[in-house]
């Protein structure tokens, strides 16, 4: 196979080395910029909402390009995220955020560059001492690390709440359906919907339906947890609800989280850092209390303004 193909408009990429044996070094290390604890010191090596002990792994984007037809809308994006880190992506309309969270599903493949989640690469694979993109096999590995809660909430309509969330432990975890099944009513209680383990989803409110989608990635036992709008197709009265069980599972967690919000106080709640995109690119990142209280850059206040108004 020969090495990565860098779109014809991009300057290509230095070739990306594996390292030796193609396992590069253990989770990635935090940037300087990166808190490695909380200013809560919210970090417990307790095992979160999930069961799972263990913090998640890193997230590096090295040079990533993305493109749809002859768009480009990821330009050699770098940036990474520690282990157990939460960070929320912000920025105006068609800036590439949903789409940084759909390329960590694999539901879409990078044109460019290589994700990295933890020690392995996401969008390739390593191969006779390059990495080439990654096969059907190893995205299904690498996908059983990642959740993901949609705005649409996305649950099957055909099965009832509790299908909904032991078909996947099942099928893709190979749990027993006892265990699947336990595991569901654990969750089901800690989002609250526990007397609607029968109910399909059409009888649940917008709310409810989104807490049945948060349990349901949580069956998964996912390391690191996206959440992209999750709020912004709920009636407002339902919002509190779905965002406080949120900053639950934030503060109890180790899971490592990346949020797209429009919802400010939210994204100030849950997050270690905050990421402005504009077009593609980071404008500016820090602490949430930085980038909303004084942010540096021009383009971020006109952002938070055109929010506030809105
Ligand atoms: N499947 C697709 N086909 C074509 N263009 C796409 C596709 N998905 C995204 N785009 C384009 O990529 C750009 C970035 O979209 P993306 O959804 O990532 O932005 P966003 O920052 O999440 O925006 P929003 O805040 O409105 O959700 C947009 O111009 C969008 O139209």
């Amino acid at each position: 196979m020969p090495p990565i193909d860098p779109p014809a408009d991009i300057d290509p990429p230095a070739d990306i080395d594996p390292p030796a044996d193609a396992d590069p070094p253990a989770d990635i290390a935090p940037s300087a910029s990166v808190p490695d604890e909380s200013p809560q010191g919210r970090r417990r090596p307790a095992p979160g909402p999930a069961g799972r002990a263990g913090r998640g792994p890193g997230i590096r984007f090295e040079k990533v390009v993305k493109r749809f037809g002859g768009t480009v809308v990821l330009r050699e994006l770098d940036f990474q995220v520690a282990p157990g880190e939460r960070v929320t992506l912000i920025g105006p309309s068609g800036s590439g955020k949903t789409t940084i969270l759909r390329l960590l599903m694999t539901l879409e493949r990078v044109d460019g560059g290589v994700i990295w989640v933890g020690d392995r690469p996401l969008s390739h694979m390593p191969r006779g001492g390059r990495l080439v993109p990654a096969g059907e096999r190893h995205l299904h590995e690498m996908r059983k690390q990642i959740g993901m809660v949609f705005q649409q909430f996305n649950l099957f309509p055909n099965m009832n709440v509790l299908r909904n969330l032991t078909e996947a432990p099942v099928r893709v975890l190979g749990l027993s359906k006892d265990e699947a099944v336990e595991r569901a009513r654990r969750l089901l209680d800690m989002v609250g919907l526990a007397d609607k383990i029968d109910a399909h989803p059409a009888q649940l409110s917008g709310g409810q339906q989104q807490r049945v989608a948060i349990a349901r990635a949580l069956a998964m036992e996912p390391r690191v947890l996206l959440l992209d709008e999750v709020t912004s197709a709920l009636d407002p009265e339902l919002v509190v609800g779905v965002q406080d069980l949120l900053r639950d599972i934030a503060r109890d967690s180790d899971m490592t989280m990346l949020c797209v919000t429009h919802e400010m106080n939210f994204a100030r709640d849950i997050s270690d850092r905050v990421l402005m995109f504009d077009r593609g690119r980071i404008v500016e990142e820090g602490p949430p209390e930085q980038i909303f209280e004084a942010p540096a850059e021009q383009r971020t206040r006109d952002f938070l303004q055109a929010v506030l108004a809105s």
